[in-house]
């Protein structure tokens, strides 16, 4: 994925969208027969009104959420002074825990120190997403998003903490609601208890 930057801008580079990785599709057609199994396996009959267009349905958001186009995720621009943090919090991520195929939802946090390069306020929310849009584990969804930021933006310092609710442990199992937290933090943010605290002032933690 390329770099895009306000100087590139001025040199009239055109902006290159992400192409959707061939791992990311789905089989539909084997999703829509495997939605029609499924509705058989639980002992319904796949036919009766209400449920003829269910398996289309069902496959049809399986390849909304793994198919998700994050659009253009590294828009950069020069920054006006270096070594601000800057801190994006708030953001609603859904994903999709791969031990029992069922939703969580996460508050993602994430900070950085801007070197020379500052990125687009929306990327941000556009990686969160980018790699909530898959079979996920929680601590891996933020070590995947400090990977990204850290690399676009050519820092070190990258700290991310995500808060989540995954309804496998609300609706099924223990069936007791909780909010699972975990953080990474990397470069300053680890090395300086006093820039992990600021960070975690700033986005309210
Ligand atoms: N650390 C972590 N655990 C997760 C995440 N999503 C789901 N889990 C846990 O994965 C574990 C899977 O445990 P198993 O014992 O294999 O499955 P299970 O019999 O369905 O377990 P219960 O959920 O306890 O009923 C459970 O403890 C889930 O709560 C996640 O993002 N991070
Ligand atoms: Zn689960």
């Amino acid at each position: 994925m390329a770099l895009y930057t306000d100087e590139a801008r001025e040199n009239g580079q055109q902006k290159q969208r992400p192409v959707l990785h061939e791992s990311k599709r789905v089989d539909y057609g084997a999703l829509l027969r495997l939605g029609r199994e499924l509705l058989q396996a639980l002992g319904e009959d796949p036919d009766r009104e209400g449920l003829r267009d269910t398996p289309r349905r069902w496959a049809d958001s399986w390849r909304e959420f793994i198919e998700y186009e994050p659009g253009v995720t590294d828009t950069c621009f020069s920054s006006v002074s270096t070594d601000q943090m800057v801190c994006v919090s708030g953001l609603r991520v859904y994903s999709m825990c791969e031990h029992h195929l069922m939703p969580f939802w996460c508050d993602v946090a994430i900070g950085y120190i801007a070197g020379d390069q500052v990125l687009g306020l929306s990327k941000f929310a556009r990686i969160a997403h980018q790699f909530a849009h898959q079979l996920q584990l929680q601590e891996r969804l933020g070590e995947q998003i400090a990977d990204e930021v850290s690399r676009i933006t050519g820092t070190p310092d990258v700290a991310v903490v995500l808060k989540g609710e995954h309804l496998c442990m609300v609706s099924r199992g223990i069936r007791t609601p909780g909010i699972m937290t975990s953080s990474v933090m990397r470069g300053v943010f680890r090395a300086e208890s006093e820039t992990r605290l600021e960070f975690l002032r700033l986005i309210g933690s």
